[in-house]
């Protein structure tokens, strides 16, 4: 076997001094979690079927679709199986049949809106009678979630789309009354659901109650023909996400039954009687689940992507660090160790982060459930910020690992393109980056106004209080100091943005516009808190872990204190400004930085390997376990339908015509 891998692996894998075993049982959750895992991916990855004679990249978009539908049908068939023989929990585990997909799809499995979004919406908005009616075997449904419209997608309640209650009938009447009232971009809308959960403007007799979520039948469950009153189809080519048959829909006086507005928190009765919610922001509460999800889904593309390019890098010979010497590893680059090791850290932070703001979420959920609403505002503030930095900083991290596969990492079958086009649209779904940042502002001013008039804040901005005065501890105690460093900078930003706030209104602005005119700092100071969040949890959790071996916890104390460091030094004008931070800190943050570099550098292919992601679900030709870089690069790249032919017709058609034509 060590034969046919890369001699440069081989060493890296000699070198490396932590049990790999050890953090892929840490990673995964358990011992047991990982050979369940194994053990579904062996069983899953073996299917004949699920496997594909023409490299995806070739086909067209409506054969891409096509393939992924029939992929789609039979992971689902063979993961039923498994759940009837108990191999695999029937749960969204990150960490079993959703690497799987995007081994076996490449993309987006069309289906995922059914699951992610469909399914948790019905158990989490719909009453038990709805439940029961919906969620029963046989029920037919193939499922989606449509909220964005055309013209909207961050404004809610500006939403279109209008529900009105026909007391004579007993039926809502759905309709899209503009251009801009369409669906669009639901995830399955196009071609695969039959059923959508759809937010639209409840009214009756004439009153309008605000934005609610109703079931609708969009396609016949037999013929799957559209139904009558129902225009729907898909909306094109995308950056990424080709195979997820994103769609719009738009309605026409089309009637469903009253019972079929999702009724757990607000109601409609026969009479028309309107019953309002306990809290009106419960119909968000989707959005709320699947932006805690989205911190660990991260933690796994970035995974992915650091995967490759840390082999790739291993692997790569370019230039001579000393003359006469053989050309290095571009692993042993400084810069290259400083473009790559951050996303390895990133990828632990948010995989820590994600279980964390798991626990917090079920936690709040459990409340609610009791009729407590009182932490909904926190939960909703820590969720949105960290689904927006995380995602972007995913981004940034995937991105950073494209540039340091050289050239090769532009090439498709890198995979560097497809994870960069999966995690670039997690910064704009589930609610925008900016926006996002701007709800979770919104929580910090008003805390920041409680902390100012003596109010106990909530215990994840309890801090702000005793920062009030802009101080922080001394800068010895390394990292420690830079997570109270930036609880300094948070508590700056947000007085700083406060006063500005207050500022434009003193000069005689209206609120909202004194807002507008403040959240360039609003976002900064929502950043900085994500920021901190991350340090203090990511520091904090893996230096709590126990039963570990010492020197596993010695990598991963490495790979926390490198974030830390890392977003000092890129945060040291904040630091600057707003802590006691002094230049010499600054510099010696930076020299511990490159020693972290250092001490990781031996161990960074085993830190990869550590994911254990197979070659089949990495689909990278950079970044497979064996490091047979260029054989896989040439295998591809004979792959192409035109190198079937030794001369393309093209040259007959046009270029000898035109090398006649212009004398060439
Ligand atoms: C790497 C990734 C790999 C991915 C692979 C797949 C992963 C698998 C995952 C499963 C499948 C997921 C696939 C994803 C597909 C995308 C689906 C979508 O985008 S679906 C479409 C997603 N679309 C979006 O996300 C749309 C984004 N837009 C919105 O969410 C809202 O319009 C809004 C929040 C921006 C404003 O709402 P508005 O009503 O105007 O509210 P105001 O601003 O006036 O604030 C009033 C008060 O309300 C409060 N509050 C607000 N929200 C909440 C809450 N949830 N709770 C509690 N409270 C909340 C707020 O704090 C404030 O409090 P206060 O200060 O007064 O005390
Ligand atoms: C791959 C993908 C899958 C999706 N799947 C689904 C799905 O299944 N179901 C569904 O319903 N939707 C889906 N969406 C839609 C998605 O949720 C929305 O695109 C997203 O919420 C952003 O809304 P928008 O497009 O209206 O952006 P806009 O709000 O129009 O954003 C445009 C710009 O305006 C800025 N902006 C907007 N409002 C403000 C503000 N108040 N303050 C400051 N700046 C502002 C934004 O920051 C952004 O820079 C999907 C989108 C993508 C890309």
């Amino acid at each position: 076997m060590s034969a046919n891998i890369n001699k440069d692996l081989v060493r890296e894998r000699e070198k490396c001094n932590f049990d790999i075993q050890e953090l892929i049982h840490i990673i995964d959750g358990s011992k047991e979690k990982t050979l369940m895992r194994k053990k579904v991916e062996d069983l899953v990855l073996s299917v004949e079927d699920l496997k594909d004679e023409i490299p995806e990249d070739y086909l067209s978009h409506k054969e891409k679709f096509e393939n992924a539908v029939r992929k789609g049908c039979k992971l689902f068939d063979v993961y039923l199986e498994l759940i009837d023989n108990n191999i695999q929990k029937a749960d969204r585990s990150p960490s079993n049949i959703y690497r799987i997909h995007e081994g076996i799809l490449k993309q987006v499995n069309p289906f995922l809106l059914h699951f992610g979004l469909f399914i948790p919406t019905i158990v989490n908005q719909a009453n038990s009678e709805q439940q029961a009616k919906w969620l029963r075997k046989g029920s037919k449904m193939i499922g989606t979630y449509s909220q964005t419209e055309l013209g909207h997608g961050t404004f809610l309640r500006g939403l279109e789309t209008t529900a009105t209650f026909d007391p004579e009938t007993d039926e809502f009447i759905l309709n899209s009354p503009k251009l801009t009232s369409y669906k669009f971009w639901p995830g399955g809308l196009g071609h695969i659901s039959n059923a959508s959960i759809v937010m639209a403007q409840l009214h009756i007799n004439g009153k309008s109650h605000g934005i609610h979520l109703f079931l609708i039948q969009i396609r016949d469950f037999e013929t799957h023909e559209p139904l009558p009153g129902i225009k729907v189809g898909e909306i094109g080519p995308k950056l990424g996400f080709n195979t997820a048959n994103n769609g719009f829909v738009g309605f026409n006086n089309y009637r469903i039954p009253r019972t079929n507005m999702l009724m757990k928190n607000a109601q409609v009765l026969r009479d028309g009687t309107y019953i309002k919610s306990k809290n009106d922001k419960l119909t968000y509460g989707s959005m709320l689940l699947i932006r805690v999800h989205i911190l660990t889904d991260v933690a796994y593309e970035l995974a992915r992507a650091v995967t490759i390019g840390v082999r790739y890098s291993a692997v790569r010979h370019q230039s001579v660090l000393k003359e006469g010497e053989p050309e290095s590893q571009v692993l042993d680059y400084v810069t290259q160790q400083h473009k790559l090791f951050i996303s390895i850290a990133s990828s632990h932070a948010f995989r820590v982060l994600g279980q964390w703001m798991w626990k917090t979420y079920t936690k709040v959920m459990a409340e609610i459930g009791d009729g407590n609403m009182d932490q909904l505002p926190e939960l909703h503030a820590l969720s949105c910020c960290l689904k927006a930095v995380s995602s972007y900083d995913g981004v940034q991290c995937v991105e950073r690992c494209r540039l340091a596969c050289g050239g090769h990492g532009y090439l498709l079958s890198s995979n560097l393109p497809g994870v960069y086009g999966i995690v670039a649209a997690s910064v704009t779904y589930e609610g925008e980056y900016t926006v996002l940042l701007l709800q979770t502002a919104r929580y910090l001013v008003k805390a920041w106004n409680g902390a100012i008039n003596g109010k106990t804040l909530p215990s994840s901005i309890a801090f702000l209080s005793d920062n009030f005065n802009q101080k922080s501890s001394s800068w010895d105690n390394l990292p420690e100091a830079i997570i109270e460093g930036f609880k300094a900078v948070v508590a700056g930003k947000i007085k700083t943005a406060f006063d500005s706030i207050q500022s434009h209104v003193n000069k005689g602005r209206d609120f909202e516009d004194a807002w507008n005119l403040s959240s360039v700092k609003l976002t900064a100071a929502s950043e900085a808190y994500a920021r901190f969040l991350i340090c203090d949890v990511f520091w904090s959790e893996t230096k709590k872990m126990t039963n570990v071996s010492k020197n596993v916890a010695v990598v991963l104390l490495q790979l926390a204190e490198l974030y830390l460091v890392y977003w000092a030094l890129e945060k040291s004008g904040d630091l600057l400004m707003y802590s006691t931070i002094s230049k010499k800190n600054i510099d010696n943050i930076q020299s511990r930085y490159e020693e972290l570099l250092g001490l990781i550098r031996p161990n960074a292919v085993g830190l990869v390997d550590a994911f254990d992601i197979r070659d089949e679900i990495l689909c990278s030709t950079l970044g497979s376990y064996d490091g047979r870089v260029y054989e896989r690069l040439m295998e591809e790249a004979a792959k192409s339908p035109l190198n079937k032919d030794k001369v393309n017709d093209t040259f007959h058609k046009y270029i000898k015509p035109f090398m006649i034509k212009h004398k060439l």
